[in-house]
């Protein structure tokens, strides 16, 4: 990839991959972003789909960003990845939102100071194109803030803490949010610094502490089925399974 050449230029859209988690849930006994789809690692898969979508370079006419991939601390074989397709690696914290923040912090100084910037799980990996484009052109059209969600399509129920249920959720007004997030720069930071490492049960995603730290509304975009992440081994099979339909 091309997009770190100059990681103090302005304009277009920065990509933070975040890829330092552990794949708990996954029980490979390596980072998930490690973990073999068809034949690549999961990272592997991540850099491909965001290289070949033009995203960083596309909407309007400002130039490329840089792309940044977060990485479990100590690990030398996701950085190897990271680096073979040009892209920054730096070292990702306890949460996700840590490395989020580690990222924002290594890209401002380095005095890249993009007009948007696009947070992205690795685990996402087979995220079509049009789902960065979509992310991105409402960022380049003035949002502040944008999330791909697809509608919830499972009966939800909320119950207590003995598990009786207490009723249905109205599902039509749920939707399951996905990445790559798109955020202009300045509110990405400006949100990451009140937050000030802050923990909360709420803070699963960007959009969280945009909500909860800034008055800026979240708007969303439609996602896409293929953007799942890849969490447990099901998934895995879901993937492979979407790979090959694709090779069909
Ligand atoms: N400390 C962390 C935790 C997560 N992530 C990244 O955030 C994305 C979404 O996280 P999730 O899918 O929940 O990954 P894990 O935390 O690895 O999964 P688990 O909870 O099963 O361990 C992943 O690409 C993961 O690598 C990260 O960069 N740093
Ligand atoms: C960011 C996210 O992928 C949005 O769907 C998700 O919130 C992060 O992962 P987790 O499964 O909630 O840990």
């Amino acid at each position: 990839m091309t997009t770190t050449a100059d990681p103090s230029q302005t304009g277009g859209f920065a990509v933070v991959v975040v890829a330092a988690g552990s794949g708990t849930r996954l029980g490979r006994g390596i980072p998930k972003a490690l973990v073999d789809v068809s034949g690549k690692s999961i990272l592997e898969h991540s850099l491909e789909r965001i290289e070949a979508s033009g995203v960083t370079a596309a909407h309007g006419t400002w130039p490329a960003g840089p792309v940044v991939v977060t990485v479990p601390p100590g690990d030398t074989e996701l950085t190897a990845v990271a680096t073979r397709h040009g892209v920054r690696a730096v070292e990702g914290g306890a949460t996700r939102a840590a490395s989020v923040r580690h990222a924002l912090e290594q890209l401002r100084s380095a005095g890249c100071s993009p007009r948007g910037v696009l947070v992205h799980d690795a685990a996402r990996c087979l995220t079509p194109a049009a789902v960065f484009h979509r992310v991105a052109a409402a960022v380049a059209a003035g949002q502040g803030a944008v999330v791909p969600v697809l509608p919830v399509v499972d009966t939800i129920r909320r119950v207590d803490e003995e598990g009786s249920s207490q009723g249905t959720v109205d599902r039509g007004l749920l939707r399951a949010v996905q990445t790559p997030q798109g955020f202009s720069w300045d509110l990405l930071l400006e949100v990451n610094d009140a937050a000030a490492g802050e923990r909360d049960e709420r803070i699963t995603d960007d959009a969280s502490l945009v909500e909860l730290f800034s008055e800026v509304p979240v708007r969303t975009v439609p996602g896409d089925e293929a953007a799942l992440k890849v969490t447990r081994p099901m998934d895995l099979l879901l993937a492979e399974a979407i790979l090959a339909t694709a090779r069909t």
